[in-house]
């Protein structure tokens, strides 16, 4: 559809801008074309509008050079959406999508046909631009011309669609309205489309592929996966960039570091917390975020946050919703559930264990509670186990470190496998099975981390934090369940 061969081009042929590009974009795809300021997208795009002339090398549009074209073919090919609005006269809205018409238009006199107007209205449905339909463009703002201008684009029901920098004046919902709305255009028309594009992580999320330019060349093109090399990224933009990936969409999406990131006050990990428990919940707050994973009722995930949380709950609490619970019990003692790791246990909160440790330079805190009675052998799976009694581990577990989101995973095994040990030490046994148990059947976990110090990739059983975070948490569960079992005996 779009094919470039060793494209040179500029403003002079002195010291052009673009120097030696290749590309073929096919029917039907979406590509986008990233860089920095003063790469030469402006210029490409030029060249590829045929604004600016070719000086070498071979631009074809359909087969053809785009010269080749009349006016008014070229404008029934390729409609172009540059972030320059330039209408000087007192059109309305209707007027200036009705002009993307125009190429379509047959007879001297040429006037809207019924399929004309069919089309205008089914784009001004999409485009969300029906309702000021009657308004002079002039008095829209930017995000409502831009909006109209897309429109007058789509009404000209082109092959191509050439945008610079289309979502330049949007707002979120905007740009991914009109992304969208582009999306549906290629799926269902096989619209072919190139555009400009800033942002890194939309072009992730909406390009087939993209193409990295730098100095009036491609450094890269490919999918969106090429944006996970972070140090080319960095090098291109000099910004410190880090590629995570989408929650929901298999795509990468960047992180970007501030140059001028304020530490925060470095507090002595045994002033850093503070601590309040009552028969309903057990709250340790933070002075600063900690890095955390978790499996928390709620703030599961790798993220940071600031409170940590064990509620009560009768043995027979039954919920529907426990997030939603766990919120509410957040928001009526106003702690902020967004910063909250949340968990509930059917133990009683006075038997709860905090053990702190030193090992070497290594400051440990473990606050546990665990109640057993609905212990599970998790390798087997012959028997399905009801929960029916106090049966929960909950241990969260501090560390005055800094591990990388690997050696965070690691902590966690580490820490499993010591409350693991620490049941069989103890001879807890699956009471459906009748063999030792690994654990409960809704145990939770935080490891919540200071990011104190150099970063560790490691926490396994081979690193002394791996080996602290054993220690501590084999000593604090261990105690747990024998307070536990001390309770249950002297009920029963
Ligand atoms: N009309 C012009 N005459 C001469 N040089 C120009 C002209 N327009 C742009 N340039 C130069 O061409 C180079 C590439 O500019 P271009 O506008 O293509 O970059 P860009 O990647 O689109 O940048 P931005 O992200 O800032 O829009 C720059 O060095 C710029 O100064």
């Amino acid at each position: 559809m779009i094919k470039i061969q060793g494209l040179v081009g500029g403003y002079s042929s002195e010291k052009p801008i673009i120097n030696g590009i290749d590309l073929h974009i096919e029917k039907g795809e979406f590509f986008a074309l990233l860089g920095p300021n003063g790469s030469g997208k402006t210029t490409l795009f030029k060249l590829v509008t045929g604004q600016l002339p070719v000086l070498e090398g071979e631009l074809l549009l359909t087969n053809h050079p785009i010269s080749y074209y009349s006016k008014l073919e070229k404008a029934k090919k390729v409609a172009v959406l540059t972030q320059e609005i330039q209408i000087s006269f007192d059109y309305t809205v209707e007027e200036i999508i009705s002009l993307g018409r125009y190429p379509h238009q047959t007879g001297f006199l040429k006037s809207l046909s019924t399929k004309d107007k069919t089309i205008m209205r089914e784009v001004m449905q999409l485009t969300n631009t029906e309702k000021y339909k009657d308004k002079q463009f002039r008095n829209l703002s930017g995000g409502e011309k831009q909006r109209v201008l897309l429109a007058k684009a789509l009404t000209q029901e082109p092959e191509i669609l050439l945008l610079d920098e289309p979502t330049n004046h949007l707002d979120i919902k905007h740009t991914f309205q009109m992304l969208d709305l582009i999306k549906e255009w290629q799926r269902t028309r096989s619209l072919t489309v190139f555009a400009i594009l800033h942002d890194l992580n939309i072009a992730s999320l909406y390009a087939d592929r993209l193409a990295l330019l730098h100095g009036g060349k491609f450094l890269e093109v490919g999918d969106s996966e090429t944006l996970r090399k972070e140090e080319q990224l960095a090098k291109v933009y000099e910004v410190l960039i880090k590629a995570e990936s989408h929650p929901v969409v298999p795509k990468p999406q960047l992180l970007m570091t501030p140059g001028n990131v304020e530490k925060e006050k470095v507090v002595a990990f045994s002033e850093n917390f503070s601590f309040y428990q009552d028969e309903e919940y057990v709250h340790i707050k933070s002075s600063a975020p900690l890095r955390t994973i978790s499996n928390g009722v709620v703030g599961e995930g790798i993220k940071w946050h600031k409170h940590f949380c064990n509620f009560h709950v009768s043995k027979t609490y039954h919920c529907n919703d426990p997030i939603n619970d766990i919120q509410q019990w957040l928001t009526e003692r106003s702690i902020p559930h967004e910063q909250t790791v949340g968990m509930m246990t059917a133990v009683q909160l006075s038997d709860v264990v905090v053990q702190k440790e030193k090992i070497e330079d290594l400051e440990l805190m473990a606050v546990v509670t665990a109640g057993v009675g609905n212990a599970v052998d998790i390798t087997k799976t012959a028997l399905k186990q009801i929960p029916v009694t106090i049966g929960t581990i909950n241990i969260m577990l501090f560390i005055h470190a800094h591990l990388t989101d690997g050696a965070l995973v690691n902590g966690l095994l580490s820490a499993v496998e010591a409350k693991t040990k620490a049941m069989h030490d103890l001879q807890i046994m699956d009471p459906q099975t009748n063999t030792l148990a690994t654990g409960t059947s809704t145990d939770a976990m935080v490891l919540a981390v200071t990011q104190h110090g150099e970063p560790t990739p490691y926490a396994g059983s081979g690193t002394l934090i791996g080996k602290g975070i054993g220690h501590i948490v084999y000593k604090a569960v261990t105690e747990a369940i024998l307070t536990y079992q001390k309770r249950v005996g002297l009920n029963a």
